[in-house]
């Protein structure tokens, strides 16, 4: 073991601390120390051997440029294996200022630098897509290289059997929706809710950016709702169809997390919601720049509408115009936000970005997708499983709201005594594994 590592001390995360990746039974630390060294390796490989196909596409400037890019991720890699403490955005751009005040505050605070080990996970680990976006933000050529773009639309290229069993199953819904009773209507909301949240299974940033095909989940939602630790569905369907829509927009918000299989997903939720008028308008919430491997930028939002749209199969094609046609009549329009790449936990957004949260409180109802979003809701605390939600949330009841999370990271709330210690029986892993996963339902006490 390397001198530096000699620090971290064989322990879970402390109760009620933030993750960190000293805590060497906590997933922080395998994360930091193997997960996050496989995703930068096999990024400068990919650079390495594009170096053509990227200076055709991005001209002869560029292939100077990605010497530099690819010097520039090594020492980022080597910083990070070493422990070396978090240097400063220099870059300026979005969120610079953020991450930079962070670091003054942490040194201040502790007297010395913060480092990748030292400090909480989850500001190390935006950190470092901060860091990454500098290294490409800073060439002339290659800004708007998207350095994860190939494993995302790898994703949905590989998935494509279970895609189009996800188009099929959606547009014969759609046809049905016109005959379909309340009970048959609340039944389907229910699936696409659970599709929704079975697409977040895997993840680029979990398999160290290895693509692999993605399982059909259509055919399995029924055997797969043992797996749902809290399933808060029934009160998901009562805030969505509660209020009756009479010419006034009913807006849906929904926090996106990753592209290619899980986006295509959410879409047909979006779709289907659409056109059983249980809401007028869908909000998608993407990122602004490559996060966490495998998340959707604004870019992988209209590729993937396009992708479909163009597709040879007729039934992906119908549903990709569907997708296209409420694109151009602004019922699906993407909102952008930088918070979505700070640190900060979601704790923080009433006062860091007022203007988002209000914004949120706006819809019938925000859907929050994905093990990243959550670890922000829970501000990546290490609380006793059984917190309730709403406790564990903080300031954070913008609206109703509800998390669609398979457990990737080691936390967890609203969890019933001795569910967890079941689970672990069943399953070492089962915080970490995707194989488990929570529908948590909230709402201002006041609504
Ligand atoms: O948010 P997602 O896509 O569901 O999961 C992202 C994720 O794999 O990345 C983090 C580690 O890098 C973990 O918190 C989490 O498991
Ligand atoms: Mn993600």
């Amino acid at each position: 073991m390397s001198n530096y590592l000699k620090r971290c001390v064989d322990l879970d995360t402390g109760a009620n601390e933030p993750l960190r990746g000293m805590y060497m039974r906590s997933f922080a630390y395998p994360s930091l120390k193997d997960r996050i060294p496989i995703i930068l390796t096999a990024l400068i490989d990919h650079l390495s051997r594009e170096k053509e196909s990227i200076a055709q596409r991005y001209g002869e400037g560029a292939r100077e440029e990605l010497k530099i890019v690819i010097g520039s991720i090594s020492k980022l890699k080597s910083e990070l294996q070493t422990n070396k403490p978090l240097t400063k955005i220099e870059s300026g751009g979005e969120g610079a200022e953020h991450y930079n005040h962070l670091i003054d505050e942490k040194t201040k605070l502790n007297g010395e630098e913060p480092t990748w080990f030292y400090s909480e996970w989850l500001f190390a680990e935006c950190y470092l897509y901060r860091r990454l976006r500098e290294t490409f933000e800073t060439t002339k050529h290659l800004q708007n290289y998207d350095m994860f773009e190939y494993q995302k639309t790898s994703v949905y290229h590989n998935s494509i059997i279970s895609i189009r069993e996800a188009t099929k199953l959606t547009l014969d819904c759609l046809e049905k929706l016109p005959t379909l009773s309340e009970v048959g209507l609340k039944k389907m909301v229910i699936d696409f809710l659970k599709l929704s949240l079975w697409s977040n299974r895997a993840d680029l940033s979990l398999s160290g950016g290895a693509v692999t095909e993605q399982e059909s989940i259509c055919t399995h939602l029924v055997e797969l709702d043992k797996f749902i630790l809290v399933d808060d569905t029934e009160k998901v369907y009562h805030a969505l169809t509660e209020i009756p829509v009479n010419g006034q927009p009913k807006i849906l918000d929904i926090v996106l997390d990753n592209a290619g299989f899980e986006l295509y997903f959410d879409l047909c939720l979006a779709d289907f919601l659409l056109s059983a008028k249980i809401v007028t308008h869908v909000r998608f919430h993407p990122k602004n720049y490559p996060w966490f491997v495998s998340d959707t930028t604004t870019h992988d939002f209209y590729w993937m509408i396009s992708t479909t749209k163009d597709n040879k199969d007729p039934n992906l094609r119908k549903i990709g115009t569907r997708w296209q046609k409420y694109v151009d009549e602004g019922k699906f329009s993407v909102e952008t936000d930088e918070f979505w790449t700070l640190s900060s936990d979601f704790d923080k957004m009433k006062t860091e970005c007022p203007t988002l949260y209000n914004k949120l409180g706006e819809s019938t109802l925000v859907i929050i997708k994905g093990d990243l979003n959550y670890r922000k809701l829970m501000a990546d605390l290490n609380r006793p499983y059984t917190t309730p939600f709403s406790v564990a949330l903080g300031s954070f009841h913008p609206n109703k709201l509800v998390s669609l999370r398979t457990m990737k990271c080691d936390i967890a709330s609203g969890l019933l005594p001795g569910q967890a210690e079941k689970c672990a029986a069943i399953s070492p892993k089962w915080l970490i594994s995707g194989e488990y996963a929570t529908i948590q339902f909230d709402e201002p006490s006041s609504a």
